[in-house]
């Protein structure tokens, strides 16, 4: 056979490949043209995780081996039990699958947390929690109580972990690309947005504060990792912040997220999830989303509340 005639029968079948299976070409165009559409590294030069910049056969590669185990926090507390069916459910079918993972579920109602058949190399811990009658204080004194388990259970026994807003779901691959020394999210809603614009404390009496002129990204609180003593520094030092807040009677905008941001502005992350990492159900997807992974699910904040 001439060169010619084996380049255009070569070609044929690429041609008929690529029609039989669109999300290859999908991954090929994306891996030719990578992502020119969006930042793919901070200005400190960590990794901004979108689909199409990890080689996941590559990456599991590395930490398969490792046989490492990944803790994972979820507090559910008050009428926010609902969520852990679908929350588990999912991540159980797309959250480090194949990887050892130890959910520590906080809650005041050990009773409502629903049956979910876990794969080999899983498990579910219940610790029992006291609740508030304040949203604002659930949520933020998760620093506390995360801070109590590393130090109890997680340092020098557990390789990764993750803390996890209850209120969502995984739609989408989360797998070990998303693992590093310290990891934050970038917010959905104010990606793309100026610095000013950021709901940061802006109040100097807050020990969240930031001004008006520094800043770099927006995190959200539903989702932050790391390594164990890594995360320990984060939560022991959002903590105290929150506890001086507290005596001078002042609460930050967004409570623990705000001190999260002030954390994460001085002790940048290693490495940053892109908002596929934390979308949100009412947000319309847009052109730079080429897959929904976990999301917030909608709520009726006033009925779910126990304050509003
Ligand atoms: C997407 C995102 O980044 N969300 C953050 C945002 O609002 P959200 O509207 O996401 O806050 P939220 O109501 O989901 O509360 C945060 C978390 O606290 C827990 N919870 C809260 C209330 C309750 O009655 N029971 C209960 O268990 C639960 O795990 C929930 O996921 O701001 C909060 C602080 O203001 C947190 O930083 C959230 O992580
Ligand atoms: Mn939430």
């Amino acid at each position: 056979m001439k060169w010619k005639e084996k380049w255009r029968s070569n070609m044929r079948t690429v041609t008929l490949r690529l029609r039989q299976n669109p999300y290859l070409s999908l991954t090929i165009i994306i891996s030719l043209v990578g992502r020119s559409d969006v930042d793919t590294t901070s200005q400190w030069l960590a990794p901004i995780v979108w689909e199409g910049t990890f080689d996941l056969k590559m990456i599991d590669s590395i930490y398969k081996p490792q046989n490492i185990t990944v803790a994972t926090t979820i507090f559910a507390l008050g009428k926010y039990t609902r969520f852990l069916k679908d929350l588990l459910e999912s991540a159980e079918k797309h959250f480090l699958v194949g990887y050892r993972v130890h959910y520590y579920l906080f809650t005041d109602l050990p009773d409502q947390v629903p049956l979910v058949k876990l794969s080999e190399g899983r498990k579910l811990s219940v610790i029992k929690t006291e609740s508030s009658n304040r949203w604002q204080e659930i949520s933020l004194r998760r620093m506390e109580r995360i801070e109590k388990l590393i130090e109890e259970k997680l340092l020098h026994k557990v390789d990764y972990m993750f803390s996890l807003d209850v209120d969502s779901k995984f739609y989408a691959h989360w797998g070990a690309e998303s693992l590093a020394d310290l990891v934050g999210v970038v917010h959905a809603w104010f990606f793309g947005s100026s610095t000013q614009q950021f709901p940061y404390e802006r109040r100097p009496e807050s020990q969240a504060y930031i001004p008006y002129d520094e800043g770099d990204y927006y995190y959200g609180g539903a989702v932050f990792g790391g390594r164990p003593e890594k995360v320990l520094k984060l939560v022991q030092t959002c903590r105290k912040n929150l506890d001086i807040d507290r005596a001078n009677q002042i609460e930050a905008l967004w409570q623990e997220e705000s001190h999260l941001n002030k954390y994460f502005l001085y002790n940048k992350p290693t490495k940053l999830l892109s908002p596929e990492y934390l979308w949100d159900d009412i947000k319309k997807r847009r052109s730079f989303m080429k897959v929904v992974r976990f999301t917030q699910v909608v709520k009726n904040y006033a009925e779910i509340r126990p304050n509003h």
